[in-house]
């Protein structure tokens, strides 16, 4: 399988319509600027979907699982077990995402590629199986090259079923026992940063639990020392699902559909995607800050300003699903109030 299709470039955000849009917000019944991200979100979703009057009613939401080898080394509260036991609980709508899915009327897809404990063929999951597990990347690189470019590629299979599906915006969403821990790996690599700066609790570790997860990803980034290009280093340090989200958001970017990136695991996502083909930059929204330490960084990396900062760090893109409200609200703003004009207000 290649990875030809990364390179490729991304549709461009419509410069006339964003104009339009800036102006439109101008002469809305409030002081100008004052609804602040609000209008710059519809600003922003009219220039990236081609219209004057944006919307987000369709919602495509597709959560990636995988296991991780690294999870071997005592990386995380919970046992590895819940990762395939979870995609069962996606699946028949006892998860939080499932559960806000359902409140936004929203497409929920599953995606299993690979879980040591594989709940099998369940109604609603989509099976794209790579292997039950990443390798552990203390030892080796955590994907062969078929198993990297088979999770991109799982990705882009989302986007593509979203965007026949009508979908108006995608979210990613992750779950994965120490898919912490490979994304930290990932995202050091990337921004150069030490473990210690970027490590956090994850599920739950402890100060001691986060100790030795530094010690671990110091140990890992050290053997992969040598991986250059940020596709290599997210070949060799990250997982199925984080790899399958970078597809994810390539493809979307390539194929016009702008993007909600939930927490840690997603943003690092992002930021290997951006790192592989910079036009994606400009197709990616921010939910939110995730409590996950590191996470910060990874947003000040990526220039983002993240809608909201609820202390969320449970993944499974249960923080861009709520923030899929406020870009609601931010389009029936932009599209329903009345100008100055309109309304016989005076303006300054
Ligand atoms: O999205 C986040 O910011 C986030 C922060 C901490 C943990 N998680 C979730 O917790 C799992 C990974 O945690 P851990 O401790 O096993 O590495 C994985 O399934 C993620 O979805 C997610
Ligand atoms: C129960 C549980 C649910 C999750 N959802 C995303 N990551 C998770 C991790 C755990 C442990």
């Amino acid at each position: 399988m290649s990875l030809d299709w990364l390179g490729a470039p991304c549709a461009t955000p419509d410069a006339a319509i964003a104009d339009t849009a800036r102006a439109h917000q101008t002469q809305l019944t409030k002081p100008p600027g004052s609804l602040g991200q609000l209008e710059s979100l519809a600003i922003q979703l009219a220039a990236l979907q081609r219209v004057p009057n944006p919307a987000v009613e369709q919602v495509w939401i597709s959560v990636f699982a995988g296991d991780h080898g690294v999870a071997d080394e005592g990386v995380s509260a919970f046992p590895q077990v819940v990762t395939g036991e979870m995609v069962r609980n996606f699946a028949t709508g006892g998860a939080a995402i499932s559960v806000l899915a359902r409140s936004l009327g929203a497409q929920l897809e599953v995606v299993n590629l690979g879980t040591v404990n594989d709940p099998g063929d369940i109604p609603g999951v989509r099976r794209a199986i790579i292997a039950p597990s990443t390798a552990n990347f203390c030892l080796g690189p955590a994907m062969s090259e078929a198993q990297f470019a088979a999770a991109l590629a799982a990705g882009a299979d989302s986007v593509r079923a979203a965007k026949a599906a009508g979908a108006q915006l995608f979210i990613g969403g992750e779950m994965g026992i120490a898919n912490t821990t490979a994304a930290t790996a990932v995202a050091c690599a990337l921004l150069d940063e030490p473990p210690s700066r970027l490590a956090g609790a994850g599920t739950g570790l402890n100060a001691e639990g986060i100790r030795h997860k530094v010690s671990v990803l110091e140990r890992a980034l050290a053997q992969h020392a040598d991986a250059v290009t940020a596709a290599e280093r997210l070949r060799r340090l990250g997982g199925f699902e984080i790899a399958a989200l970078t597809g994810a958001y390539i493809a979307a970017a390539q194929a016009g559909l702008p993007v909600l990136v939930d927490g840690f695991i997603s943003t690092t996502a992002a930021l290997a995607a951006v790192a592989i083909q910079p036009q994606v930059r400009a197709w990616l929204l921010f939910a939110h800050r995730s409590k996950e330490h590191g996470h910060a960084r990874l947003l000040q990396a990526l220039d983002a300003e993240p809608l909201l900062d609820l202390s969320l760090r449970l993944g499974e893109a249960s923080g861009a699903a709520t923030a899929v409200p406020l870009l609601r609200l931010a389009c029936a703003l932009h599209n329903g109030m009345a100008t100055f004009a309109q309304a016989g207000v005076s303006n300054a």
